[in-house]
């Protein structure tokens, strides 16, 4: 066996967070092994976010175009699945190739390695026969994967899941979609409004059942009136599938149609990555980190894998502070600048130090030494890009109350705003605010409606930065947008 090799990071699992940690510390000039067993860049760009949100502009093209017929005159729609697939592959996925990616990590002094890493003991790691040694760190973001229940006869089915509908070039006349969460029911409206005919299978009472109640009822609501069947409180006990039709049987009820897809949840495989070796349990569901994304000595987590929220602006947002972190351990071990930034690093590191003068650029921000930004994940924002687009932002208002927070509530109905009433077809929508009335802020709030994601970021402020509810409300909405809507709720706070 061939000594370990020693770099200065290893990076495990190149996705969103993975890759952005292990460029910008590349590009700070430590030497950084990434290690990366299937596509650098990970799920979003080449099966989540990206070719996902391409499809949902080419279904709403069709919603939109299908809206001319109520407002502007006639127009016939004949959806064509063609161009959509072309796209992804062709812009998205380069026909799910990371040759650019890989190239953009080594053009910044990376070091790639293709293949499965784990840990082997306190700071190596193993990636078939080669073992490297970090001097500075490791870094896990090997995030998670499809979590497929255990339903009689389900895994021997050639069941969907993101990957095969992400990568369909040819659409089925009907789909089951096992799941009513964020990818369900983004892709069942996609696949609806391309003609397919969609039942969404939820287990628990509603669709979107993380978010506020009047948002899965709006939601399941749209949905319908895309054509999509939705049945809630289902619990599915066996699949079959003839050749060609999947057969799904809870209780005395059957659910058919010729494709199957799976979308109940993510789940990280902590059994991969030889926790063991470090001391640390692999039989949680999650990796836990602390705030500075650290879960023991010398390792540090990114991205899903934290179960912080599965989304790539978290794995952004906890790799500019994994960076920071780093590099601040790193000039307490090697006795660095001090706080006047005095450098006395040398070696593969010093150009970090020597080229920002004893701060450290991280995730765009300068961070002195000393001074790591930590995690705070009260503002968190999360869309799904339904139509309407459902965005949300901190506590749910069970969640407030679960909390033992004295709290105010604020709603107001899209349609009844000036801008939701001119927009008449596909207005449907609500703002509802979540306050803390002992404090007088938001602690939580959810927009829904044609452009729910972007009038969210005026309430993702409000929340982050505890704005006084006295001064949103003595605030000038521009007439007549959608987030004027706000100004209505906060005014309807009680
Ligand atoms: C259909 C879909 C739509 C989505 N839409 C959105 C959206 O609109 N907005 C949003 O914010 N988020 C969205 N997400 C979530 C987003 O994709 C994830 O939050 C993001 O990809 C997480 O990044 P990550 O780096 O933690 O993990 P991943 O992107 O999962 O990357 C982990 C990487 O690690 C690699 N890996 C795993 N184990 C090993 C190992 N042992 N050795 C080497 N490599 C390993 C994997 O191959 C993978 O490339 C969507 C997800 C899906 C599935
Ligand atoms: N727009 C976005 O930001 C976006 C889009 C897609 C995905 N994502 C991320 O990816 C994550 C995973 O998405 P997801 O939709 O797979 O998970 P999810 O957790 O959002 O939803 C899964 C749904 O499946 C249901 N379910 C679980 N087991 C079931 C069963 N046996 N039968 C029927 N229903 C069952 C759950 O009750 C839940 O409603 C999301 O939590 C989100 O963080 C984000």
């Amino acid at each position: 066996m061939a000594d370990p090799e020693l770099v200065d990071v290893v990076v495990v699992g190149l996705g969103v967070g993975g890759e952005e940690v292990a460029g910008r510390l590349a590009e700070a000039g430590l030497t950084v092994v990434g290690i990366e067993r299937d596509l650098t860049g990970g799920e979003c760009p080449y099966w989540g976010c990206i070719p996902s949100k391409m499809m949902i502009r080419a279904a709403n093209s069709l919603a939109e175009a299908r809206r001319v017929n109520e407002l502007a005159g006639s127009a016939e729609v004949r959806p064509d699945w063609a161009p959509v697939a072309r796209r992804i592959r062709e812009e998205a996925t380069d026909t799910w190739d990371d040759t650019v990616a890989v190239d953009r990590f080594t053009g910044k002094g990376g070091r790639f390695v293709r293949g499965s890493g784990r840990l082997d003991g306190p700071g190596r790691v193993r990636v078939g026969d080669q073992v490297f040694q970090a001097r500075y760190g490791i870094v896990l973001g090997t995030g998670t994967r499809p979590s497929v229940p255990p339903i009689d006869g389900l895994a021997d089915t050639p069941y969907w899941t993101n990957h095969q509908a992400i990568e369909a070039e040819q659409l089925p006349e009907s789909l089951l979609v096992l799941g009513g969460g964020a990818i369900g029911l983004e892709l069942a409206q996609v696949f609806a409004r391309f003609g397919v005919r969609v039942t969404v299978v939820e287990a628990a009472d509603r669709v979107l059942a993380v978010e506020e109640p009047e948002a899965s009822e709006v939601a399941a609501q749209a949905l319908r009136a895309d054509g999509v069947t939705i049945e809630t409180g289902v619990k599915a006990e066996r699949v079959d599938h003839d050749g060609g039709t999947f057969t799904l049987h809870a209780g005395d009820r059957t659910f058919r149609a010729d494709q199957l897809l799976v979308v109940t949840g993510r789940r990280a495989h902590l059994e991969e990555l030889g926790l063991d070796t470090v001391q640390v349990d692999a039989q949680q569901r999650y990796l836990p980190v602390d705030e500075r994304m650290h879960v023991t000595d010398g390792i540090w987590a990114v991205g899903d894998l934290t179960g912080e929220g599965a989304f790539t602006h978290i794995a952004m947002y906890q790799a500019a502070i994994v960076v920071a972190d780093l590099l601040d351990h790193m000039r307490r071990t090697r006795g660095g600048p001090d706080a006047s930034g005095t450098a006395s690093v040398v070696g593969g590191a010093a150009g970090v130090v020597s080229a920002v003068g004893g701060a450290m650029s991280a995730g765009g921000s300068t961070v002195a030494p000393g001074s790591v930004p930590v995690a705070d994940y009260r503002a968190l924002p999360r869309v799904t890009f339904t139509d309407p687009e459902v965005g949300a932002v901190g506590l749910t208002e069970q969640q407030a109350r679960d909390r033992g927070i004295n709290v105010q509530v604020g709603y107001t109905d899209l349609t009844t705003s000036s801008r939701g009433w001119i927009h008449k077809t596909g207005n449907a929508g609500f703002v509802k605010l979540v306050a803390d009335a002992d404090q007088g802020v938001l602690v939580g709030a959810t927009s829904v409606g044609p452009a729910g994601g972007e009038v969210l970021s005026g309430l993702v402020v409000a929340v982050h930065a505890a704005v006084p509810i006295s001064q949103l409300r003595h605030m000038i909405y521009a007439y007549p947008t959608f987030h004027r809507a706000i100004e209505d709720a906060l005014r309807n706070l009680k």
